[in-house]
């Protein structure tokens, strides 16, 4: 045989070939496989756990978790997703490791709605994203920028004041979850965008028409996240591609004009919005990484405050006045300790809240019981390394089940039960240095706008409790719903009884 003649197999054992081929095969499939990873249920071929997961995902982890430990390994598809359930493993997760995991996973909203990793919410780690964040913290969501928008929130809680007081009046119910996005969403629009615009036939009722909109189809599950090469296929046949596609050009166009609308001079409010501050980068020649700053980068960071700021801040209202409306002796204790602060002075002013001890303890208890994002936004392993002795691999997809810390028997005492006193004396923080409570995320993926979410829900909060006592006139149920975030399932309806009569 020649030295570069291949070997010759007898034409009676090629009909054994596959018999003989598997053995080798099996050796190289087990010694590839993945060793030592965090126990997990048994998976089916294809679908891997997904069928266990049900409506709500981080109710159903939790109860695997209770069985299988604190990590877990469950297989969306073929995505192996490690869920990490008490606060010292979401500390090795979110502060150990957190270098080694803060990449966010390829998922196809990214590229179909957040102009391909552009933002910030969804970008991958990299050399882009640590300058897209370090812009967006020192220049929009500072503390100095979210005090020269306070005229905002103070002329836009002061219209919710009066229309309840018109219900409060006409002793009518309210359909408070709706009154309460409302006030976010004109808020940070008019923060954007300014008040109105001339000649482009927009306003900002109807950008809340399609962020609406925008929120159904981003909390929508895609098959092409967990079953790569195929999934597209089943979310072009549900509908789901041309929806998302349908509501980013809408929002696309809605953006584009607007920033066109500033550069010809044309919106009404005299002062600067962040749409202002970009454009102004924009002409000093700023740069994102090693590229200028232009109106596809605009339009992502806006998406990505609507998408990310809005839905939350009311959220988190909204499961407030419910767990209040659900204990009235906490109601009456939280108003009592804001109108004994504020008096007659009229309005709860932001200098009082720094001394509503309690209504902070509402709060936080609010967002223990209630995340607004469950299982936080997923990030995604980049090297190897280890969670409590188990084996993570690269690729590997990562959630914090903040939900289920916030419900556990190992951290809280009556975890089920809604005491603020809790927090009576505890250091258990909100802002993310706490990992039992996690209700803004932590480390270097954490909410980089908790000031301005804190300040907002706790000013719009007091001043409705200082403002009016609340009637209870149906039961409040405490049912969910989740996607991105965790929804109250019946929208709150409640009947304002003004007992403040001066006007703001
Ligand atoms: C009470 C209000 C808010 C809550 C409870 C909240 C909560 C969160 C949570 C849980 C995350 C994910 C953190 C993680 O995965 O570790 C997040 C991320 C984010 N939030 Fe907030 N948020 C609030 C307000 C806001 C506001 C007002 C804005 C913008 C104006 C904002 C912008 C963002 C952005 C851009 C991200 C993505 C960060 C990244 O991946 O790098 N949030 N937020």
């Amino acid at each position: 045989m020649s030295l570069f003649s291949f070997p010759m197999i007898s034409t009676e054992l090629l009909p054994w070939l596959p018999l003989l081929l598997l053995p080798p095969l099996l050796i190289i499939f087990l010694l590839r496989s993945p060793k030592n990873l965090p126990p997990g249920p048994p998976r089916l071929p294809i679908l891997g756990n997904i069928h266990q997961l049900g409506s709500l995902p981080h109710r159903t982890l939790r109860d695997l978790s209770l069985k299988y430990g604190p990590v877990i390994t469950v297989y969306l598809g073929s995505v192996r997703t490690v869920v990490v359930h008490s606060p010292e493993t979401a500390e090795e997760v979110l502060k150990l490791h957190d270098s080694e995991c803060c990449t966010r996973p390829k998922l196809s909203i990214a590229k179909s709605f957040f102009y391909d990793g552009l933002g910030l919410g969804f970008t991958r780690w990299g050399d882009y994203y640590r300058e897209v964040r370090k812009l967006c913290v020192l220049e929009l969501f500072s503390v100095r920028r979210a005090n020269s928008f306070r005229y905002i929130r103070d002329e836009e809680l002061s219209r919710l004041v009066d229309s309840l007081s018109d219900s409060a009046a006409a002793g009518s119910s309210v359909d408070l979850t709706a009154k309460m996005v409302k006030f976010v969403a004109s808020f940070t629009c008019r923060m954007a965008f300014g008040l109105s615009f001339q000649g482009s036939g927009m306003d900002n009722e109807r950008f809340f028409e399609l962020f609406t909109e925008a929120n159904t189809v981003i909390g929508k599950f895609a098959a092409a996240d967990i079953f790569p090469g195929f999934g597209w296929i089943i979310d072009r046949i549900s509908g789901l591609e041309s929806s998302r596609r349908k509501s980013f050009k809408d929002l696309d166009t809605f953006y584009q004009k607007a920033i066109v609308a500033h550069r010809e001079n044309k919106k009404t409010e005299e002062r600067e919005d962040l749409i202002d501050v970009l454009l102004k980068l924009q002409r000093q020649e700023t740069k994102i990484g090693s590229n200028r700053i232009t109106d596809a980068h605009i339009k992502a960071i806006l998406m990505d405050l609507f998408v990310a700021g809005v839905d939350t801040s009311a959220i988190s209202m909204d499961w407030t006045m419910a767990e209040l409306a659900r204990h009235p002796r906490v109601m009456k204790k939280v108003q009592a300790e804001i109108r004994e602060r504020v008096g007659d002075n009229g309005i709860v002013t932001y200098d009082d809240l720094e001394g509503l001890e309690y209504l902070k303890m509402v709060i936080k208890e609010t967002w223990r019981l209630h995340a607004t994002s469950p299982i936080l936004i997923p990030r995604e392993a980049m090297t190897k390394f280890k969670i409590k002795g188990y084996d993570i691999y690269p690729g590997t997809r990562i959630q914090v089940n903040a939900w289920a810390i916030g419900r556990s028997p190992d951290v809280w005492k009556d975890p089920e039960e809604f005491i603020p006193e809790r927090f009576i004396g505890s250091n258990v923080d909100s802002r993310g240095t706490s990992y039992e409570l996690l209700p803004f995320g932590s480390g270097r993926r954490g909410c980089p706008a908790m000031n301005v979410g804190l300040s907002t829900v706790e000013y719009a909060l007091a001043n409705l409790l200082y403002h009016f006592d609340w009637k209870v006139t149906e039961e409040v149920s405490a049912e969910e719903i989740a996607g991105l975030t965790s929804h109250r399932k019946h929208p709150l309806h409640l009947v304002p009884v003004r007992v403040i009569n001066r006007k703001l």
